[in-house]
């Protein structure tokens, strides 16, 4: 899949403040179905909680999200995740003592409303059977299939971020927001991880809207990148457009606009 002109997600004029300090201000941007989005600026730019409102983590103080052509402003993360907006986290949010594929399984499961242990125990055969072939079909799709009896605590730091990209789309997402996904990888996690999310979005058809520092990945990956300076939107464009941005460069980019 490649992006289309129609946006899924409009953010207009947002606005967030935390008692005297605004840590969005005025921001407007459009994500554009199927494209691979960043969201890139210095530290404490705004950009997490730019993600903490969109995925309704937080209420915004002014201004609007849509979604779909919706206005999905202030609405619980869990409304948000059945539309399949869902968003994932730098630390990961994974049952470590859990088996790789209980994890993806659970992740099937978001709107039951079973507990966690009969869901893990599986009290409605058809609906464990359903999920596990589920779960077991996204592990294959992501090359996790041969962890799939691993208890969760033991995989390398890479497999476990690949793991926590299965079970966000165990959920079924449209619009993924990935939250720092390179962070702590080394080269070859990165380079792997690059290519799990091209997957997810050429063969699942999701978009994805990504904060991330590795300027190298960001480049390479995105298709569109708002930069983000004191809670404003500083520029954006291509990557080739804000790499060779002169107010980015001496906002952010610096020098390591040469490494990227
Ligand atoms: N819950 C909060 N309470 C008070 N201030 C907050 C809260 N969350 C964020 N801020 C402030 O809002 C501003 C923007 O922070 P935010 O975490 O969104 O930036 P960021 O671009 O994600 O930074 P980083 O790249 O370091 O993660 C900062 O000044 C931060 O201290």
């Amino acid at each position: 899949m490649k992006p289309t002109e129609q946006p899924i997600l409009q953010v207009r004029d947002l606005g967030r403040l935390f008692g005297g300090i605004v840590a969005v201000n005025d921001l407007s941007l459009d994500v554009r179905a199927g494209s691979i989005h960043g969201l890139i600026g210095p530290n404490g730019a705004g950009k997490t909680t730019t993600f903490n409102v969109i995925s309704g983590f937080y209420p915004p103080s002014r201004g609007k999200v849509i979604y779909f052509g919706q206005d999905i402003s202030g609405r619980a993360t869990s409304a948000l995740a059945e539309l399949g907006l869902i968003r994932t986290f730098q630390g990961t949010t994974l049952f470590h003592e859990l088996s790789v594929l209980d994890n993806v399984r659970l992740g099937c499961h978001r709107s039951a409303k079973a507990s966690l242990i009969s869901r893990v125990l599986g009290t409605d055969r058809a609906t464990e059977d359903a999920a596990e072939e589920k779960a077991r079909g996204i592990l294959k799709f992501l090359e996790l299939d041969r962890l799939a009896d691993e208890i969760t605590s033991n995989l390398s730091h890479g497999h476990q971020r690949a793991l926590g990209m299965a079970v966000a789309l165990a959920a079924d997402p449209k619009l993924m927001l990935l939250d720092e996904p390179f962070t702590g990888m080394n080269p070859e996690e990165t380079r792997r991880m690059i290519e799990l999310v091209k997957l997810v979005r050429e063969e699942q058809g999701v978009t994805i809207m990504l904060i991330e520092h590795d300027m190298q990945a960001v480049m390479g990956l995105c298709d569109i990148i708002t930069v983000m300076n004191f809670g404003s939107l500083l520029a954006e464009g291509t990557p080739e457009e804000v790499r060779n941005n002169p107010t980015v460069i001496e906002a952010y980019l610096g020098s390591a606009v040469d490494a990227a």
